[in-house]
């Protein structure tokens, strides 16, 4: 759907040049909601406005739907935005016009019939579940509530993709859920591809199908977000990841152990705890918990446990091989003493 080639982007400044983005490839699926995730500065913005050439790139190219987007100009680039749908973390919403206004105003500038306009945008407001809303002005709104009426009129024209820049970042926990299952449903009924952009990373485990991790400038590592949660290489990604699901134990604790220290990771179906008791019961070792969760991805469970091994060396290599045997992944996070 979304196919970015070799795509870099410089900046000129009073001090020289700067790369927002340098040398990004990536190919973003049809339907899919996809997440790129880094800090601030690792150039997230600059490869999101590049793909409605909000920015043009400084070389590369950008193809959506079909069509190569960087060799457009004036009236095609203008047709072809329209399949392009954008959302922002401080909305931008026209303050002096009502909810309703706001929403035609995207219409009428992209010359949508006249007489229908009144009836698409009372569709839209019922898509975003503000009906109510329809003449109040984004004064009276909670921010929840103009998120959704930029989702609307980002949804007018009937995209087939929708950027998010950092969509839910100006929001409360509890909103920014809902936003995240409105968009959720958007790109499930509706079939748009979703691509959006966050440091947060709960946002990406929320709802996103495969995600980049972008620094400096790069993509240093990209997959399904489920595979990156089970098993990340990169130090960015796993700090990423510990920031939603940390399986730091207290030193203190550690000090104590006198067996090596594992963490054992079950994918998908098999959460994980009847293999453990069952290498336990199988093999002379004691098992001492140090941590541990099932966490849902994509609805998927992805049991991680880190546990204290205790017996005799070929006895604790025996319960490494039979939990490995069981399609689980086994980590020495440190030898026994
Ligand atoms: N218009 C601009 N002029 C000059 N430099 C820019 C411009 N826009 C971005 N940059 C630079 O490009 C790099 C990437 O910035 P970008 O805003 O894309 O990162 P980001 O990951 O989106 O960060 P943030 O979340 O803070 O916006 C940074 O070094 C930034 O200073």
């Amino acid at each position: 759907m979304i196919g970015i080639q070799n795509l870099t982007k410089t900046y000129k400044t009073k001090h020289g040049t700067v790369k927002g983005v340098d040398e990004v490839s990536l190919t973003i699926k049809r339907g899919e909601i996809y997440g790129i995730v880094g800090y601030s500065g690792a150039g997230k913005s600059s490869l999101l406005r590049c793909i409605n050439l909000l920015e043009r790139p400084t070389s590369g190219t950008i193809t959506v739907d079909g069509t190569d987007l960087t060799s457009l100009k004036g009236e095609e680039l203008r047709l072809a935005r329209l399949k392009i749908g954008m959302i922002f973390q401080h909305f931008y919403l026209i303050s002096q016009k009502t909810v309703f206004e706001n929403i035609a105003f995207s219409l009428k500038a992209a010359n949508y019939p006249k007489g229908q306009i009144k009836e698409r945008v009372e569709e839209l407001l019922a898509t975003v579940g503000l009906a109510e809303k329809r003449d109040v002005y984004p004064a009276q709104l909670s921010g929840g509530q103009k998120q959704r009426v930029g989702i609307a009129r980002a949804l007018a024209n009937n995209p087939k993709v929708l950027l998010c820049d950092e969509a839910t970042s100006a929001l409360d926990p509890t909103t920014t859920k809902s936003i995240l299952n409105l968009l959720k449903k958007i790109n499930k009924e509706l079939n748009i591809t979703i691509v959006l952009i966050t440091h947060e990373m709960n946002v990406v485990k929320e709802i996103c199908h495969r995600m980049a991790i972008m620094q400096e400038g790069r993509v240093i590592e990209e997959g399904s977000v489920y595979d990156l949660f089970a098993s990340p290489r990169a130090e960015l990604t796993k700090e990423f990841i510990e920031s939603v699901v940390s399986f730091d134990v207290p030193e203190a604790i550690l000090k104590n152990c006198e067996g090596p220290i594992i963490k054992v990771t079950f994918k998908g179906k098999v959460a994980g705890e009847g293999v453990i008791s069952d290498m336990l019961q199988q093999c002379n070792v004691k098992g001492n918990f140090l941590h541990g969760s099932i966490e849902y991805i994509q609805e998927l469970p992805l049991g991680i446990f880190i546990m204290e091994l205790k017996g005799q060396k070929d006895e604790v290599k025996r319960a490494l091989q039979y939990i490995e045997d069981r399609a689980a992944q086994v980590e020495v996070l440190r030898d026994g003493r």
